[in-house]
């Protein structure tokens, strides 16, 4: 059986005082859900969330790294250095890493190299803008970005790897695939997975749906047989929303 996720992805939000707040609020969700529950904070928060959370159920991760162990990379963060403050699982590919800092599926498929070289479990992250969509090519270019950043790796590597399907003209705009749109998506990039590596690693991988997920639309989103959670952006700076959705397994 698939395991169920739902990641709250923080982005550029909440400095320490505001990420305290909303862990304390996150803790009195008591309510137990099928899901494994994940939230990524900035880097500057990543040690004390983990401190506050390492007894709880919800796992904290980060939102990317680098490909290099150390050196001269200014601003970066190596695998190790996430591993050090208690990091098990990272968040590749976003769609904001690929268009504000230019990574392409050739520095994508180092970063995951990396990242499973050090034990690290990965999120990775892909979609299609709009224009893609509107072209009919959204297919095409998914499992370009899928081929050309994981399909290096051995089956074996998937066990530590989840995929999350972003169409990029849904994130933050509050316009979401509509659920029929994700699992036609999801269904695809299963048989893109088992086409390559075959159905037993196509139907052990969890497939995450992103792109304005909120309380009022998760349980349907959820609901389709490939969609096995979501990555979760600004519902998820609420805790009242963020399990909601949490708990709309
Ligand atoms: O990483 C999360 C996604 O980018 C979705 O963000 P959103 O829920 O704000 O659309």
């Amino acid at each position: 059986m698939r395991k169920q996720i739902v990641a709250g992805n923080w982005k550029m939000n909440n400095d320490l005082a505001q990420t305290e707040s909303l862990i304390t609020s996150l803790k009195s969700q008591t309510k137990t859900s099928n899901a494994e529950v994940m939230i990524a904070p900035t880097f500057t928060n990543l040690f004390q969330a983990y401190q506050a959370l390492k007894d709880s159920k919800i796992e904290v991760i980060a939102q990317n790294m680098h490909f290099a162990a150390n050196g001269a990379y200014t601003g970066e963060i190596s695998a190790s250095m996430l591993k050090s403050v208690g990091v098990e699982t990272v968040i590749l590919g976003h769609s904001e890493r690929r268009e504000y800092f230019g990574e392409t599926d050739q520095i994508l498929a180092k970063k995951v190299d990396a990242a499973l070289a050090n034990e690290l479990r990965v999120i990775f992250c892909f979609g299609e803008v709009l224009a893609d969509r509107k072209s009919g090519n959204h297919e095409a270019v998914v499992e370009s970005q899928i081929k050309n950043a994981l399909f290096h790796l051995e089956a074996s590597a998937f066990k530590n790897i989840v995929l999350a399907y972003e169409p990029v003209w849904a994130i933050g705009t509050g316009e979401t695939a509509s659920p029929e749109q994700a699992q036609d998506m999801h269904a695809f990039i299963r048989k893109t997975l088992s086409n390559k590596y075959g159905a037993d690693v196509a139907n052990s991988v969890s497939i995450l749906y992103g792109g304005s997920v909120k309380p009022n639309n998760a349980q349907e989103i959820f609901g389709k047989p490939d969609v096995d959670g979501g990555l979760i952006g600004g519902a998820a700076l609420n805790a009242d929303d963020f399990f909601a959705i949490v708990n709309a397994f």
